[in-house]
C-alpha cells in the first residue's frame, strides 16, 4: 500500500494515499431533478451516484439544482459591483477589525493556505468578502430563535459595506445566502442515505448551519507562479461547499496521481466539494480533495462558495455506518466550530493582522481597466 506523510494540523499522519484522495480523471455531473421525488427508489438511485462521487472523487458537478438562475446572476452582478469599490471603502469592512472573527473583506495576499501537505505563507491573489450564518440570511428561522451553544464564538454578526455604497447588496447576499443554504439542508438528506442512515439523520443538526459564505474575485495573474496563485492548494473545513464559478476558468482539482484536472465551469451548475468535517464523519471514505484556483486567463473570474457546515455545537465523530470492525479513527471527536475555527485561523485574516503591502501586490496582478488611472493627454 503506497502511503505518505500527512502534515496535518495536528501533527504528522502515515496515511495510504487513497485516504487524500481518489483516482479520477474526470469530474462526475450529477443530476439533482430527483432529489426530492416521492419515489424513495429515485432517491436512493442518486445516493449512490452521490456516494461515488465523493468516495472516488470528492467533487462533483450538480444540475438542476432549483436554485433560479435570475438570483445567481443578481448575485454575480452584485459581486462585481461590490469589488469595484474604490479599495478604501472594501477596507472599511477590513477582516482584520471586524468583531467578528472570518467576518468582512480580504485584500489581495490577505489570506494563505496551509493544507495537510503543505504551509504556504504566500498570500492568495484574491480578495474576498465574507458573511456567515445569521437569522437574517435564513428563511427556516422563526421569530425568537435563539442560536445554540456555541464555544467556539463562531455564530456572529456579519458587516456589510454601506448601504449607500451598494444599494440591494445585503439583501442579494442575504437571498443568496438563504436559497443555497436551503438546497445543502436539502443535498445533506441525500448523503444522509447515501451513508445507510435515515434521510432525517442529519435535520436536527441543521437547525442553525454553521456556514460561511465568500465572494471571491480573482484578477488575471501577470505570471504562473506556484507560490502565490489566486488561491493556494487547500481542502475545505465544513461539510461540503456549493460552489458559484462564472464562465472564466480557474478552479482545479488534485488526483491521486498528482495531476490537477480542471473544473471547468459547465452553464447552470455548481460544483460540490466535500470538506473535512464531512470526511470525517465518514471516517475517510468520503474524499476532502485538495483543490486550487489560479487565473491565467486575463480575464477578471469571480467565484461564490458557500461553505455548508452543521450547527457548530454538533459533535463530529465517525458515523456506525462509516466504521468498519476494528478500524481506528482518523480524528479525534470535536465540535463543528471548534474544528472550523481552528482551521480557518490557520487561513484567514485574524483579528488585529496588518494590512499587506497593496501595491506590491497589485503588481503581481493586471489591474483591470475600471481601476485604471486614466493619465490626461499632453
Ligand atoms: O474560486 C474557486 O473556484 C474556488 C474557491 C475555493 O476553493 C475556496 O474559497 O475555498
Ligand atoms: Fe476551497
Amino acid at each position: 500500500m503506497a502511503t505518505t506523510t500527512l502534515k496535518t494540523r495536528f501533527g504528522d499522519l502515515e496515511v495510504s494515499k487513497e485516504i487524500i484522495q481518489g483516482d479520477f480523471d474526470t469530474i462526475p455531473v450529477i443530476d439533482l431533478a430527483d432529489m426530492t421525488s416521492p419515489d424513495l427508489e429515485k432517491r436512493q438511485k442518486l445516493a449512490f451516484e452521490l456516494y461515488d462521487a465523493c468516495a472516488r472523487v470528492g467533487f462533483f458537478y450538480i444540475k438542476n439544482h432549483g436554485i433560479a438562475e435570475d438570483l445567481i446572476e443578481k448575485m454575480h452582478n452584485a459581486s462585481h459591483e461590490y469589488f469595484k469599490l474604490p479599495v478604501d471603502q472594501k477596507m472599511e469592512c477590513y477582516m482584520g477589525n471586524a468583531k467578528q472573527a472570518f467576518r468582512g473583506y480580504t485584500p489581495l495576499l490577505g489570506s494563505h493556505q496551509t493544507t495537510e501537505i503543505e504551509e504556504n505563507p504566500a498570500g492568495n491573489l484574491s480578495e474576498a468578502f465574507d458573511i456567515g450564518y445569521e437569522l437574517e440570511g435564513d428563511k427556516q428561522a422563526k421569530p425568537g430563535d435563539v442560536l445554540p451553544e456555541d464555544t467556539a464564538s463562531m455564530y456572529g454578526g456579519n458587516i456589510w459595506p454601506k448601504e449607500e455604497y451598494l444599494p440591494g447588496f445585503r439583501s442579494t447576499y442575504n437571498e443568496y445566502f438563504g436559497e443555497v443554504m436551503d438546497l445543502g439542508r436539502n443535498l445533506l438528506r441525500v448523503f444522509a442515505l447515501a451513508l445507510s442512515l435515515p434521510e432525517s439523520y442529519f435535520d436536527e443538526m441543521v437547525t442553525y448551519p454553521g456556514s460561511l459564505s465568500r465572494l471571491m474575485y480573482y484578477p488575471p495573474q501577470r505570471v504562473s507562479s506556484e507560490a502565490h496563485q489566486g488561491i493556494n492548494p487547500h481542502t475545505d473545513y465544513e461539510c461540503f461547499t456549493i460552489l458559484s464559478q462564472d464562465s472564466v476558468p480557474g478552479l482545479q482539482v488534485l488526483n491521486a496521481n498528482n495531476q490537477w484536472i480542471a473544473a471547468t465551469p459547465i452553464k447552470g451548475t455548481f460544483v460540490v466539494n466535500i470538506g473535512d468535517t464531512l470526511k470525517f464523519w465518514t471516517n475517510g471514505k468520503f474524499k476532502s480533495t485538495i483543490h486550487r484556483a489560479i487565473n491565467l486567463t486575463g480575464k477578471e473570474r469571480y467565484s461564490v462558495p458557500f461553505f455548508f457546515g452543521v450547527n457548530y455545537d454538533a459533535v463530529i465523530k465517525p458515523l456506525d455506518t462509516c466504521i468498519d470492525e476494528g478500524e481506528s479513527n482518523i480524528h479525534e471527536p470535536v465540535t463543528a466550530g471548534e474544528y472550523v475555527k481552528k482551521a480557518l485561523s490557520t487561513t484567514y485574516v485574524k483579528q488585529g493582522d496588518e494590512v499587506p503591502d497593496l501595491a506590491a501586490a497589485a503588481k503581481m496582478v493586471e489591474i483591470p481597466a475600471p481601476q485604471m488611472i486614466a493619465i490626461p493627454a499632453a
